[in-house]
């Protein structure tokens, strides 16, 4: 399988990135990442009844969790990463954290929108715990979009079709890694917006497959992905829920436990996931080890209704940890040309670390309900 430091022949952008990337990060600044994806406005419906109206879009999870957790210098205000998205003049959140600190650039056309349909009745262990619908779609993210210049990772992370496979094609060529959540390629929709998948292979993405470097998706998404194909192209990532995730490259596999969680809102665990992934491999973990980040994040996100709110003593608590467990502060992977997938001797004691740490939050959560859990959306 290629990894990220593998180009095609051809690729001389790619190539160049690649020395502009190692020639600027040996011993310098912390690394800087692309994130592309639009915010959106997320409406939770239980019963026929409008139970919650948040801030959405991956972009607004992912960058929570990026700045929450990614390794950065002292001096640095801002975890060091940009983001492109798209909203309307309509866009309700734009003083929320996340789109202040990184605005997006405004359309003509309406803030994306989705309906998330929860079930009314307790929803088994595996089945679709909500059923989407897009109700409104801003413009999609061209290449000429993004930034010029070099990046040290990019994640792709759109929730309506908004990253064109072009915009991906210009992303993995500005970027050293590509990280990839598969709801941004596989989503498609009816009439009325609900959200169905196509099979990854039957898209314009799938010939990109090969300069990805992780691929993430859902247990109810990998077999739109296809993983025993995929994996032969790019470290494929599935998270199932409750029960933690998977990853499938070529010539291994693992499975990382989960941490526990009070499910209240299960929306932005899978981009939480993502992001808690990628600060993992930032921090300088073996994917593997980095997924147990991926899942603290992913159940983090869980025990609060929208983008959650992290207890500072809890960030320090994980930050505290990572600077033990990890020995540089820069991915090899990201910084330079190796990389590892396997999990690594530090694997069970990050996991009771994180444990502590997770036991943290929910205490604290439970101390101070105001802590961000606007209510169970969840539950029966
Ligand atoms: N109920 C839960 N308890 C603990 N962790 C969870 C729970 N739900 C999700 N997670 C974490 O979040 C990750 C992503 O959740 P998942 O439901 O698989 O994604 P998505 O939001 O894309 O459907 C999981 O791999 C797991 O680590
Ligand atoms: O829950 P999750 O799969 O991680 O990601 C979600 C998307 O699937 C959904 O379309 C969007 O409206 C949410 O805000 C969130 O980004």
């Amino acid at each position: 399988m290629p990894l990220a430091a593998e180009v095609p022949d051809d690729a001389h952008e790619e190539r160049e990135n690649q020395q502009l990337l190692l020639s600027k990060t040996k011993g310098g600044p912390a690394l800087e990442g692309l994130l592309v994806g639009s915010y959106c406005h997320d409406v939770l419906i239980r019963g026929g009844r409008v139970v919650g109206e948040t801030l959405g879009g991956a972009a607004a999870f992912v960058s929570n969790v990026l700045d929450a957790a990614s390794p950065r210098e002292e001096e640095q205000e801002a975890a060091p990463f940009v983001v492109v998205s798209k909203v309307g003049h309509d866009f309700a959140y734009a003083s929320a954290p996340a789109p202040a600190q990184r605005p997006s650039l405004l359309c003509a056309s309406p803030t994306t929108s989705f309906h998330a349909q929860f079930s009314d009745t307790a929803a088994s262990a595996h089945a679709p715990d909500r059923e989407l619908r897009r109700v409104r779609a801003c413009d999609p993210i061209y290449p000429a979009d993004l930034p010029d210049r070099r990046f040290a990772y990019g994640l792709a992370v759109g929730v309506a079709g908004e990253v064109l496979p072009e915009t991906l094609e210009r992303m993995i060529r500005l970027c050293r890694a590509v990280l990839v959540d598969a709801q941004a390629l596989i989503r498609a929709f009816d009439g009325d917006g609900s959200v169905g998948h196509v099979a990854l292979e039957d898209t314009p993405y799938a010939r990109l497959l090969p300069r990805v470097a992780f691929l993430k998706a859902s247990s109810e998404e990998a077999p739109y992905v296809g993983v025993e194909t995929a994996r032969r192209q790019c470290c494929v990532i599935v998270t199932d829920g409750r029960d933690g995730c998977r990853l499938y490259w070529d010539g291994g596999e693992a499975r990382v436990a989960p941490f526990p969680a009070v499910q209240v809102d299960p929306t932005g665990a899978g981009d939480s996931f993502l992001a808690g992934f990628t600060a993992g491999l930032l921090w300088g973990l073996s994917a593997t080890d980095a997924a147990l980040l991926g899942n603290f994040f992913g159940a983090a996100a869980v025990s609060q209704v929208g983008v959650p709110t992290f207890h500072p003593k809890m960030l320090q608590a994980v930050k505290e940890i990572l600077e033990e467990k990890t020995t540089k502060r820069s991915s090899p992977f990201i910084n330079g040309t190796t990389f590892t997938f396997e999990r690594s001797n530090v694997h069970d004691e990050l996991h009771a670390a994180l444990q502590e740490a997770a036991r943290l939050m929910s205490e604290q959560q439970q101390a101070d309900p105001a802590n961000g859990n606007g209510g169970d959306i969840c539950s029966t």
